[in-house]
């Protein structure tokens, strides 16, 4: 592992059962940067989070989290690496019996011995940091979309982790909560000297807060680059995706046969 990384994925090859998804994969996050992965649906952007996480097993590479290995962890360093990390999923679906307060506690009880005065306190740190510590006593049912996201990203961040790994957290939000959440996103890495990787679709927001964007596709890294140097690429792919082009690198067609073969007309003079 290089010094400064804080996550590397070295020639990682992944398949489910015979269909292999990721092929000969290198990345690397440097610490306290937040990263994101962008490319096609289906491309395999969760399952690099799932690699990430330990929740899947390359089979062939090696996946460094911090000191840990992950590609060949065992259970009790799975578990060690898990309480050092924050997940916020798409929909990050708050436990809907649970008031807001309970809901970022969950964490902070299930993984701490720590009194509950002290845990109360720590919410409501958590909370203000989101903006909604005047919700602690209310139901999920009781919220909007996304302040229901903004109180899952307090729970996700309530053991304050070294590691944050966000899937399509902008998803199902209007332009307004989804402009906050990524806000609050940038804001808490940094306050939190955290190291983030960000699965998303939505280019624009995402180059506003992150260090670093990797495209993937066909089961690669298909370019990279800062934000600054993605605004500018000329590379076919990367200007598909942030200017929204309908035909390019990833083609519109699916691949088939001939259309005329399909339409039954034969080639040309022999019809
Ligand atoms: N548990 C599984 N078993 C078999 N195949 C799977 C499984 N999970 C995902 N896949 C397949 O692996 C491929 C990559 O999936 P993945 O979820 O990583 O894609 P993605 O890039 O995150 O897609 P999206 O943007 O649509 O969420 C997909 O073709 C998917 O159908």
């Amino acid at each position: 592992m290089s010094q400064g990384n804080f996550i590397e994925l070295e020639h990682v090859d992944f398949s489910y059962g015979d269909r292999q998804i990721l092929r000969d994969v290198s990345l690397c996050v440097p610490k306290g940067k937040l990263v994101a992965i962008m490319g096609g649906s289906g491309s395999g952007k969760t399952t690099l989070l799932k690699l990430l996480s330990g929740q899947v097993r390359p089979d062939r590479g090696r996946v460094t989290v911090g000191d840990a290995r992950v590609d060949n962890i065992d259970s009790a360093g799975l578990y060690r690496l898990r309480r050092r990390m924050g997940m916020l999923f798409q929909f990050g679906a708050l436990f809907t019996d649970l008031s807001v307060l309970d809901n970022v506690a969950f964490p902070l009880r299930e993984q701490t011995d720590l009194p509950e005065s002290m845990i109360r306190d720590l919410v409501l740190m958590k909370l203000e940091a989101v903006g909604l510590r005047g919700t602690a006593g209310l139901m999920p049912a009781e919220l909007s979309g996304g302040m229901a996201r903004r109180v899952a990203l307090a729970r996700a961040i309530a053991l304050d982790p070294e590691l944050m790994l966000y899937d399509e957290p902008f998803t199902g939000l209007d332009p307004i909560a989804l402009g906050t959440i990524a806000f609050l996103i940038k804001r808490m890495n940094a306050a939190l000297g955290a190291t983030a990787v960000m699965v998303t679709h939505d280019v624009h927001v995402s180059l506003d807060v992150v260090d670093y964007i990797y495209f993937v596709a066909d089961g690669g890294i298909v370019a990279q680059g800062t934000p600054d140097e993605v605004r500018v690429s000329n590379d076919p792919f990367v200007r598909q995706f942030v200017h929204g082009e309908a035909d390019g690198a990833v083609k519109l067609q699916y691949p088939a046969r001939d259309y005329a073969t399909d339409l039954g007309l034969g080639r040309a003079g022999h019809a």
